[in-house]
């Protein structure tokens, strides 16, 4: 057993009916590391969450958390795990300290003062203990949610789209907040659509349709995509879309007033564009593959099983 490491899966599936929604996925993090989890609406991060807290039994798969066995030790798990929903049910008409001591009160635990204070304390938010939790701005409403599945001191923490809807101070804030409670030793696997917060991890796991197809850090992920990128300015840019849309070599996605495309390493878009569109005046220069290009690149090239 590697007690280095606090996620240790193989193989987790999870059927709802005839539909697999979390086909064999495999997940290592490290103690004290932030692994995002990434992959489109509905590929199954919220399911793959709830097995790893032990609130869903996987159909497959085996493994531990916290050094314990996911099938066996799913209450002893969930004891260890902070698990932040996507839909925290706030109180509004209760402060945020009377939100924190009810959660403690729901949980039963034993030092309710201590363990309220250590989080109000903790996550920033002693200075607004009595602000109720409905006049609090989405920023706020978040830290109160990641306080309130702090309280009895996890070591790993599951974050589903923690930081949905909040604005980019707030998110930066609350990104400060999980590196430094990293630094601290606890884990954290949290789901984001955004790539900004995808870079801020120590490491990512990408899925689609249920599939793991990508894992590592945020260059590896990229180089093992393999993909070359460029960005193409000028004119009528739709017209230059319009045309390489008939070629399924290449991947364009708009980003302000350019066009990033994308395609398999080996291919030449600019010698593929002079000779589709002969004296064109287009711009194109090769730039960095970013993320974002991977995992566009990664969802449209993913089977769904079912289509
Ligand atoms: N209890 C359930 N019964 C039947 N189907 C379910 C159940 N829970 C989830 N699903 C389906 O499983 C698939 C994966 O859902 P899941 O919530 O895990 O995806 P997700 O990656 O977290 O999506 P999002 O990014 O939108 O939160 C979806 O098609 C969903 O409709």
């Amino acid at each position: 057993m590697n007690t280095e490491l606090a996620i240790d899966v193989r193989g987790l599936s999870k059927r709802f009916g005839t539909r697999t929604v979390v086909d064999a996925i495999s997940i290592q993090v490290r103690r004290g590391e932030i692994c995002g989890f990434l992959g489109p609406n509905g590929s199954g991060k919220t399911t793959t969450i709830r097995m790893l807290c032990g609130l869903l039994e996987p159909d497959a798969g085996e493994g531990r958390c916290l050094g314990l066995d996911l099938r066996r030790d799913a209450r002893r798990i969930k004891r260890r795990v902070g698990y932040m929903t996507q839909r925290f049910g706030l109180y509004e008409d209760l402060s945020i300290e009377e939100n924190l001591d009810f959660v403690a009160r729901v949980y039963g635990m034993a030092q309710r003062r201590e363990a309220v204070d250590g989080a109000l304390e903790r996550l920033g938010l002693a200075g607004r203990r009595t602000q109720l939790a409905g006049s609090l701005s989405g920023g706020w409403k978040q830290r109160l949610a990641l306080a309130a599945c702090m309280l009895h001191q996890p070591e790993l923490l599951l974050l589903d789209e923690p930081t949905a809807g909040v604005d980019p101070k707030a998110r930066r804030d609350f990104w400060q907040q999980i590196h430094s409670l990293a630094a601290e030793g606890l884990t954290v696997l949290v789901s984001t659509h955004y790539m900004d917060e995808a870079e801020r991890c120590h490491r990512l796991a990408y899925i689609s349709y249920g599939r793991l197809l990508a894992a590592g850090t945020a260059a590896e992920v990229v180089a093992a995509a393999g993909l070359r990128t460029w960005t193409l300015r000028g004119e009528h840019l739709a017209d230059a879309v319009a045309l390489l849309a008939h070629d399924e070599r290449w991947m364009a996605v708009p980003f302000g007033g350019s066009v990033h495309v994308s395609a398999r390493a080996g291919e030449d878009f600019a010698a593929w564009l002079d000779g589709a569109a002969p004296g064109h005046r287009w711009t194109v220069e090769p730039i960095a593959t970013g993320l974002e290009d991977v995992f566009i690149s990664l969802t449209q090239h993913a089977q769904d099983p079912l289509a």
